[in-house]
């Protein structure tokens, strides 16, 4: 439901996990709001923590939060990774939803994940489809813990009254992503070991999987522009996705990583590593309807990112 414009001007604004990648693209999309940005780092608060959670609201009692902190990975990270990825995400939503409302946070946004959605759902998938199917084995866990999130936040706004509401994003990539080798997503995985394969001259570059699934992309800077915009108008217990409404192959998708890279020699798959959920293309139609469209195209995205690759190597060198 579109709600009265709920103003980000003037007021203390959290975001709970800037220093990852969806966090810092919100914190620099809120350079735009003209609000004040409040964060706090893992070394003074772990967000499993309760205690330190509450000690940190009441200090600082935020005016709107975006909880961007969660323990994220990719499919490799998901399947072995499993009691880490629910135990932390169950504890950081907790903590943060119920010291939200504890300490009188006016507007707060969860972010989960299309991972919530059944395995097999219709696709694209409208945000009618949680719960209706079994899980992707591969990031149940991690899921399960995102289904509570959000129920947790629409349990809070339907016996509190609290305008807390839940975002759905679809496969991000961008800029400051999580370039590990083994668990970081599809994108940023693809990036490095391209520009390895590049560098090092290997013969050929194996991509996981049997590059059948199909995925869909979007810039991590649209996505926080999608988060401020639907902070700002949105308002029901509803689920929203974000996404841009069009999907690739992950043959498609390395191809392409291949060509931005300039890598050239062959590309193979890997078949012994888990292909996961076969489809997961999400229904933008209530974003379109709420006033939002993404507008990097994948191959901009990727040009992008491959470049913060590059200065974060750098960097780091
Ligand atoms: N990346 C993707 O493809 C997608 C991501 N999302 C969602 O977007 C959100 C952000 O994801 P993304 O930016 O990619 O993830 P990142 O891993 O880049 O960032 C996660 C952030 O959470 C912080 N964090 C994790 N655990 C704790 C903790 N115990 N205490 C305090 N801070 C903690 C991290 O802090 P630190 O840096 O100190 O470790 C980091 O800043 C998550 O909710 C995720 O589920 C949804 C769909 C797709
Ligand atoms: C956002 C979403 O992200 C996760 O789901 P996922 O989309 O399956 O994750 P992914 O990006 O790691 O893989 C996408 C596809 O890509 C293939 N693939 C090829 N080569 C590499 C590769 O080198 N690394 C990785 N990670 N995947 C590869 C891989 O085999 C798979 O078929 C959830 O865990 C969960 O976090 C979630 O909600």
């Amino acid at each position: 439901m579109l709600g009265a414009e709920y103003r980000l001007a003037g007021k203390k604004v959290y975001v709970a996990g800037h220093r990852g990648m969806v966090g810092g693209a919100i914190v620099r999309r809120l350079a735009r709001e003209n609000c004040i940005v409040q964060t706090s780092a893992r070394g003074e608060v772990d967000l499993r923590n309760q205690a330190q959670v509450d000690r940190w609201f009441e200090a600082n009692r935020p005016q709107a939060v975006f909880l961007a902190a969660a323990k994220v990975g990719g499919i490799h990270a998901n399947n072995v990774m499993r009691a880490e990825f629910i135990y932390d995400n169950l504890a950081i939503a907790l903590n943060v939803i119920h010291a939200a409302h504890q300490f009188g946070t006016e507007k707060l946004m969860f972010l989960g994940s299309t991972c919530i959605y059944p395995k097999l759902a219709h696709q694209p998938m409208d945000e009618g489809q949680m719960l209706q199917g079994p899980l992707e084995p591969t990031n149940e866990p991690y899921a399960i813990a995102k289904i509570a999130g959000i129920k947790l936040a629409e349990s809070y706004r339907r016996q509190y009254g609290r305008d807390f509401i839940s975002v759905m994003p679809t496969n991000l990539y961008g800029l400051g992503d999580n370039y590990h080798p083994e668990n970081s997503h599809v994108v940023p995985a693809l990036i490095r070991r391209f520009h390895e394969a590049k560098v090092s001259g290997a013969p050929s570059m194996a991509v996981w999987g049997s590059g059948t699934p199909r995925r869909e992309f979007l810039y991590s800077e649209d996505l926080a522009d999608a988060c401020v915009h639907l902070m700002k108008s949105y308002s029901d217990d509803g689920l929203v996705n974000i996404g841009v409404g069009r999907d690739v192959t992950i043959r498609e998708l390395a191809e392409l990583i291949a060509a931005t890279v300039g890598y050239t020699g062959a590309i193979t798959f890997d078949a012994s590593k888990p292909d996961g959920t076969p489809r997961k293309l999400v229904d933008v139609t209530r974003l379109t309807g709420l006033g939002w469209k993404a507008s990097t195209s994948l191959a901009d995205g990727l040009r992008q990112a491959y470049a913060d690759f590059l200065s974060e190597s750098r960097r780091a060198a």
